[in-house]
């Protein structure tokens, strides 16, 4: 948590008053606030160049240990946390640790010092350094999409890390949320992922920041947690004081400081519906996705990272229906080898527990870029329209080297249960065919060396996710075993609208009829080949959206964990009869909304069974 030292002297104003803040981590909370401060560590004289290298470094190394100490001793604490935020502090608490260790910054700190700066300013401008070398890379483009949100997240990390030395060099204390009231709701300018690490959730109602965002650490560790919070809720501290009473809502992001009793009884209401929904999705999580007509169908998770897989678990999914092996690839500078690839595998498969598990190797290209690949040659090489570009299968076959060793470690890890191979942006026939080709090759390599492998080699699949591999599906669907329906790219090719650029978000539309005609295209070619036909881009978690799906022929379903109940309550609640009915209409409709309206207006007729 960052100091509030800096906090205008306003006095909090009477009244109801109503702010805006980030949305992440959703549920309704009211209670009073409890506003943590901290104190500033004193200023950093950062032009001295005259003080003693050797007793710099010495009062480095102790702020070092420090710091270790103190991360060892938030490790301690993660049996205490759900097992999702046990996953997410864990892996953040490795990456502090290897930071602290013989590491590129600790190198760069020490270098500073041997120049006579005082340690703080050393740590400070090389964590500064480091952060801004992820922002903006010298000789390439600024990192852009997912690949922003990563460095944004690295940035931060080195930040954070630079200020707990800075702490520990000064002797400034931190401060612990231990006296905080039962049922407070926790206000501060900043939260960083350790503090939100110290957060006892039965404890604390929800949490308001001023500062921060919706894909941090601190977010996802909330979100881990359960606990409702809004960030970025700017203005905040000027109107709260100790005990200020206020209404939270992490799904909508709105904070409402002195709520009236009237605003103050709706919240109540809320709040307990709230509860009673958690309740409700959690005993969903073993009843099968069953439609209310009788049908069966098949709920999975998408996996980004192997950190989520607590996630999997606790949401009911029947395994993993893509894994997103790009992360492999991801804020390192040196190709994962096929003995690593496999041991990353392997404990995947092995927790599915028989449960298939999806792997699509790997997709970069478009508006994902890494380090690792850049650095030997392979990239999207600044193409105007990188996503139509070399990207996917296309730069998987141009470098083959990189398909070999990721089906090789594939089949490697596949004696450990289930797997299938999926190939990303496939739009030809021969593509498949050429991919198809080094897969039988490398099983037969790895077989004459003796590896145990499963015969026959687990099923290749590919992606649809372009215009021609939708109008092609019956003719892949005959050398292709499985295909993934890949909305989020088939909606950004089908509509010519890209998916990530803010301009065009309103023509982005995985529910317009051009892409429901090719979603029905492919599930009807999977039909007739006997192939199954999944979804699992963003449109897959969606409630209102999956009948729809369900009547256009698809059965099998791929989505992020946490949306895994919500998308089996409303499965449970449809009729086979209306989902065709939907999916008639839908494809004779004019534009999205016009669906939409009709999906909005079908959810309100549902009987739910479970909400009891
Ligand atoms: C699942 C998909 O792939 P990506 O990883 O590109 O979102 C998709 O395009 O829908």
């Amino acid at each position: 948590m960052k100091t509030t030292e800096r906090r205008p002297k306003q006095r909090p104003r009477a009244g109801e008053v109503r702010l805006e803040g980030q949305p992440v981590s959703s549920g309704v909370a009211i209670g009073y606030a409890a506003v943590a401060h901290e104190p500033a560590p004193p200023p950093v004289d950062m032009a001295r160049s005259d003080c003693d290298p050797a007793h710099e470094r010495t009062r480095l190394h102790d702020a070092i240990s420090r710091s270790v100490a103190q991360l060892g001793r938030l490790h301690d604490r993660l049996a205490l946390l759900p097992e999702d935020g046990q996953v997410e502090i864990g892996s953040l608490l490795e990456v502090y640790r290897r930071m602290l260790g013989p590491s590129r910054l600790r190198r760069g700190i020490e270098a500073r010092l041997e120049q006579g700066m005082l340690a703080e300013a050393a740590v400070m401008q090389e964590t500064e350094a480091l952060a801004a070398l992820m922002l903006a890379p010298p000789g390439r483009p600024a990192p852009q999409g997912e690949d922003a949100v990563a460095a944004r997240r690295r940035a931060g990390e080195f930040r954070e890390i630079g200020r707990r030395l800075v702490r520990n060099l000064s002797g400034t204390p931190y401060r612990s949320f231990s006296a905080l009231p039962d049922g407070a709701i926790l206000v501060a300018e900043q939260l960083r992922p350790a503090d939100a690490a110290l957060i006892d959730p039965s404890r604390i109602a929800a949490v308001v920041t001023e500062e921060g965002g919706s894909t941090g650490h601190t977010a996802i560790l909330l979100r881990a947690l359960g606990i409702p919070a809004v960030l970025a809720a700017h203005g905040l501290l000027a109107q709260v004081g100790r005990r200020t009473r206020l209404v939270v809502d992490g799904a909508t992001g709105r904070v409402i400081v002195r709520p009236s009793s009237r605003t103050a009884a709706a919240a109540r209401v809320e709040v307990a519906s709230y509860a009673r929904e958690r309740q409700m999705l959690g005993r969903l999580r073993r009843l099968p996705a069953r439609l209310s007509s009788g049908e069966v169908l098949t709920l999975q998770a998408n996996l980004e990272i192997p950190a989520e897989l607590p996630m999997v678990a606790q949401s009911g999914a029947a395994g993993i229906g893509l894994l997103r092996s790009e992360f492999l690839f991801m804020n390192t500078d040196t190709l994962p080898d096929e003995a690593l690839q496999e041991a990353i595998y392997l404990p995947l498969i092995e927790a599915m527990a028989g449960d298939p598990v999806t792997i699509r190797v790997v997709d970069w290209g478009s508006e994902k870029n890494s380090d690792a690949l850049s650095r030997v040659g392979i990239g999207n090489g600044g193409d105007a329209n990188p996503a139509l570009a070399v990207r996917g299968i296309r730069l998987l076959l141009q470098h083959r080297a990189l398909l070999e060793t990721q089906f090789a470690a594939i089949l490697r890890a596949a004696h450990a249960g289930p797997v299938r191979v999926l190939l990303p942006m496939v739009s030809l026939l021969e593509e498949l065919q050429a991919a198809r080709d080094i897969y039988a090759r490398v099983g037969r390599r790895l077989r004459r060396r003796g590896v145990k492998i499963p015969d026959p080699l687990p099923p290749l699949g590919i992606m649809i996710e372009t215009p021609a591999a939708a109008l092609m599906a019956d003719v892949l669907a005959q050398e292709a075993e499985f295909l993934a329906i890949g909305t989020n790219d088939l909606t950004m090719y089908t509509l010519a609208a890209d998916r990530v650029a803010t301009d065009v978000a309103a023509l982005y539309d995985p529910l317009h009829p051009a892409v429901l005609r090719l979603v029905r295209m492919t599930a009807d070619a999977g039909l007739r080949q006997r192939r199954p036909v999944s979804v699992c881009g963003e449109l897959a978690s969606d409630p209102l959206a999956v009948p729809l799906l369900v009547g256009l022929g698809v059965r099998s379903f791929s989505m992020h964990a946490s949306a895994v109940p919500r998308v089996k309550r409303a499965i449970r609640a449809a009729a086979m009869d209306d989902c065709r009915r939907m999916a008639c209409r839908a494809l004779e409709a004019t534009d999205g909304q016009e669906v939409r309206a009709m999906l909005a207006q079908y959810a309100h007729t549902l009987q739910h069974p479970e909400d009891g």
